[in-house]
């Protein structure tokens, strides 16, 4: 059977264009789209976020030296229209540069909804088109909560876009997303009120360092609402009301969801193709990131796979099935040593084991928790608090966990990341000379 295409990818986020770009030159593949070339995270995810995040941790980390060298004649304030300015400078080339760039490499790409008609086929704006493999990679959606009210509330795409400074905003939820924008607006000046439906926040990390990160966001003025179940959301006049089991609160500008982001689906009509979802959401895959249709591949946020969802497990799951397809492999994917930090101001990062996991295994693990602020470089940048827990090997004596809670936390991570990937020890530590002062030659206190 001949097919229009020998694969056809859904989806042109980092998930989907991993995939087009390996198979490029090995397959006649199609790559659809039907918003923002580029997807989330560089359009509405961790890029915009990150330039946001660098103008807010420009004005703490100042506020760092003050009394040490720095004086300040007038208060820094964040210019919140020139910041979003900023951010949109860096933004509105994403598209354009990567449809360019799949242009230059000769891929075919379309705009377009794609929806399942079978397992070999897809109909997009009306045109059938069959292929002999079909990669899902949709991504995720921001959810909101189906409450009173529910098209008052908008989601993290708005915050990156909101022209105008916010006053006063709420947030539903204490992931990944409320924590990072709780953050930027109250560093920016916002009011900000966190309604958190239990007592805890970023519960992918441990306890003990994510109590630090609430305490310190309470500290810079973020009002959490613990044991908080938002039931309404009202508009009176220009404002927003926020009601609770408990109280109700006046006053905001905004109200954002942050409470999870499932699986992008809903236009797919898996069902047309014989495609499950997954119990726990996701579209249902195995260890080779097929879905309950042999020919049918899922990555990316959209699979129900058993790694964080974050941009280089896109590209890691597309490059793998990228591969599996063109033959080069046929085992089961690996994933290596996967960091994760949240952009809080400071930091809070963790790699490898985690420290659970080594409370619940004394007998293997140890852990060794250090105070940053003596190591020369933390004590350079003044910030005191710094800390790392490292999960030791027993029988080793390697590294093979940590958790950081710094400013610039994610440049110890990454060291630790290349170390426990690698199983470097202290010997090997000692084959390199990375520049002095830095935080790569503060490493040598680790085994002091
Ligand atoms: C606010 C925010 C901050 C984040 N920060 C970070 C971070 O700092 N670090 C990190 O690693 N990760 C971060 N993430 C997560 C990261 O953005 C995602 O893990 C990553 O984008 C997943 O890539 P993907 O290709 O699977 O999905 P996406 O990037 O979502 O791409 C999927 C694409 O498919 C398209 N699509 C959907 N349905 C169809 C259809 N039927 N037909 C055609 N096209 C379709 C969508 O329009 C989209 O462009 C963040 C996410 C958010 C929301
Ligand atoms: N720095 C990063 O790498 C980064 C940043 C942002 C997002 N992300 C990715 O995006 C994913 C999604 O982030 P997220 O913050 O939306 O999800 P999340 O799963 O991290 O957090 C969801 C939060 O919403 C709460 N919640 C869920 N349903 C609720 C409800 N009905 N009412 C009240 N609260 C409710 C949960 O208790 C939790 O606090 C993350 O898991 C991560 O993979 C990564």
């Amino acid at each position: 059977m001949r097919y229009d295409y020998d694969v056809v990818v859904i989806g042109g986020g980092p998930a989907g264009q991993q995939v087009a770009y390996a198979l490029a030159d090995k397959k006649r593949v199609l790559i659809v789209e039907n918003d923002l070339w580029g997807g989330t995270c560089p359009n509405r995810g961790c890029d915009p976020k990150k330039m946001l995040y660098g103008v807010v941790e420009a004005k703490r980390q100042t506020s760092l030296y003050q009394t040490k060298g720095l004086a300040r004649t007038a208060e820094l304030t964040v210019d919140w229209p020139a910041m979003i300015d900023f951010k949109d400078s860096y933004t509105s080339k994403i598209p354009g540069a990567t449809e360019g760039g799949l242009r230059q490499a000769n891929i075919h790409h379309n705009r377009g909804t794609a929806k399942l008609l079978s397992n070999h086929a897809i109909d997009l704006e009306g045109e059938e088109l069959s292929a002999d493999k079909i990669i899902i990679a949709t991504g995720a959606k921001a959810a909101v909560p189906n409450i009173p009210g529910a098209e008052f509330i908008e989601i993290s795409d708005d915050f990156l876009n909101e022209k105008v400074f916010p006053e006063k905003i709420a947030i539903i939820g204490a992931g990944y997303v409320a924590i990072e924008l709780a953050n930027i607006a109250v560093t920016a000046g916002v009011e900000v009120h966190v309604f958190q439906r239990d007592h805890e926040i970023l519960k992918a990390f441990p306890a003990e360092y994510t109590k630090q990160v609430a305490d310190n966001l309470i500290q810079k003025g973020v009002h959490f609402h613990w044991n908080a179940h938002v039931t309404r959301v009202e508009k009176t006049a220009n404002e927003l009301e926020v009601s609770t089991d408990d109280e109700t609160v006046a006053g905001f500008k905004h109200v954002y969801a942050a409470t999870g982001r499932p699986a992008n689906v809903a236009a797919l009509d898996l069902s047309a193709a014989g495609v499950e979802m997954a119990e726990t959401g996701g579209v249902k895959v195995n260890e080779y990131l097929q879905t309950t249709v042999e020919n049918i591949y899922a990555i990316g946020d959209v699979a129900a796979s058993p790694a964080p969802k974050l941009t280089p497990v896109a590209g890691i799951e597309g490059r793998y099935v990228a591969k599996l397809i063109s033959g080069e492999i046929s085992e089961p994917i690996h994933y290596p040593t996967i960091a994760q930090l949240v952009f809080a101001g400071p930091e809070l990062g963790q790699v490898g084991v985690s420290l659970d996991v080594a409370k619940k295994n004394p007998a293997e693990y140890e852990i060794k928790v250090y105070d940053l602020s003596g190591w020369y470089t933390y004590n350079r940048i003044q910030d005191v608090s710094a800390q790392t827990s490292v999960v030791v090997n027993h029988d080793s004596g390697m590294i093979v966990g940590a958790t950081v809670l710094a400013t610039n936390a994610e440049e110890l991570l990454n060291y630790f990341a290349e170390m426990i990937a690698n199983g470097h020890t202290s010997e090997d530590l000692n084959k390199w000379v990375p520049v002095y002062p830095s935080v790569a030659s503060d490493l040598q206190y680790l085994y002091e």
